[in-house]
């Protein structure tokens, strides 16, 4: 199965080395080498489409990406990425979960190449760190490999008494993002999976037929 080979060679990728994760515009430096290589290979696989997790350390990504693939959550902050595979309404997706520590976004923009869409998580029980997932958006927003890429935000932790709802978000993110993008934000919760499924029907929805 084509990506259990995709995942055998993630294994050798998984830990970028200390030169590779300084380097912002680094050229063929190894980290890139082997995306670089990860993605050629990846876009000749028309059936499958890749889709982007990015957002602030703590937003509950990789418990997200582990809830649709039924796993147990995580028992620590990514360092690196996850990958998964997933199934779903006749799609083959393939996530891209990229760890949201401070100096982990340093290297996002590795990952952005032929992203159908970008799913960006935020953590609506914390409302302090709001404006820094905002900055950490509009910036995504204004890539250039990012711009046909669908816009799925979700609002995690919705689950949390007192938790921002999705119209509150909305307003402080400013999602006046241009009128060609697709958007939608989702309110959800990672950890029980509700609102989960409604946000990939939306994103499903917005791919083209493949
Ligand atoms: N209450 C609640 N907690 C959540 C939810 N989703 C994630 N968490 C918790 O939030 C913490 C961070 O979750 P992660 O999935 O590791 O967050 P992440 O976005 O992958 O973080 P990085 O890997 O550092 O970028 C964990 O303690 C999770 O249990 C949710 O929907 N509700
Ligand atoms: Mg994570």
């Amino acid at each position: 199965m084509r990506c259990k080979r995709l995942r055998e060679r993630m294994a050798g990728a998984k830990t970028p080395s200390k030169s590779a994760s300084k380097s912002k515009n680094g050229n063929g430096s190894y980290y890139e080498q082997i995306l670089a290589r990860l993605f050629n290979r990846f876009g000749r696989c028309k059936s499958h489409q890749k889709f982007l997790m990015l957002g602030l350390d703590g937003a509950g990504k990789t418990t997200l990406l582990r809830k649709l693939k039924l796993l147990e959550p995580p028992s620590q902050p990514t360092v690196g990425f996850n990958l998964e595979s997933l199934q779903y309404r006749q799609h083959t997706l393939v996530i891209w979960d990229v760890g949201g520590q401070e100096k982990i976004r340093a290297l996002w923009h590795h990952y952005f190449i032929q992203s159908q869409g970008l799913i960006f998580v935020l953590d609506s029980s914390d409302p302090s760190r709001i404006p820094e997932a905002r900055k950490e958006l509009q910036k995504l927003l204004h890539e250039p490999e990012l711009k046909d890429a669908k816009l799925l935000v979700y609002a995690n932790k919705q689950d949390v008494q007192n938790c921002l709802s999705v119209s509150n978000l909305v307003d402080m993110l400013d999602l006046s993002i241009g009128e060609d993008r697709q958007w939608h934000m989702q309110g959800c919760s990672a950890s029980t999976g509700k609102g989960v499924y409604e946000g990939l029907d939306w994103l499903v929805d917005a791919l083209r037929p493949c």
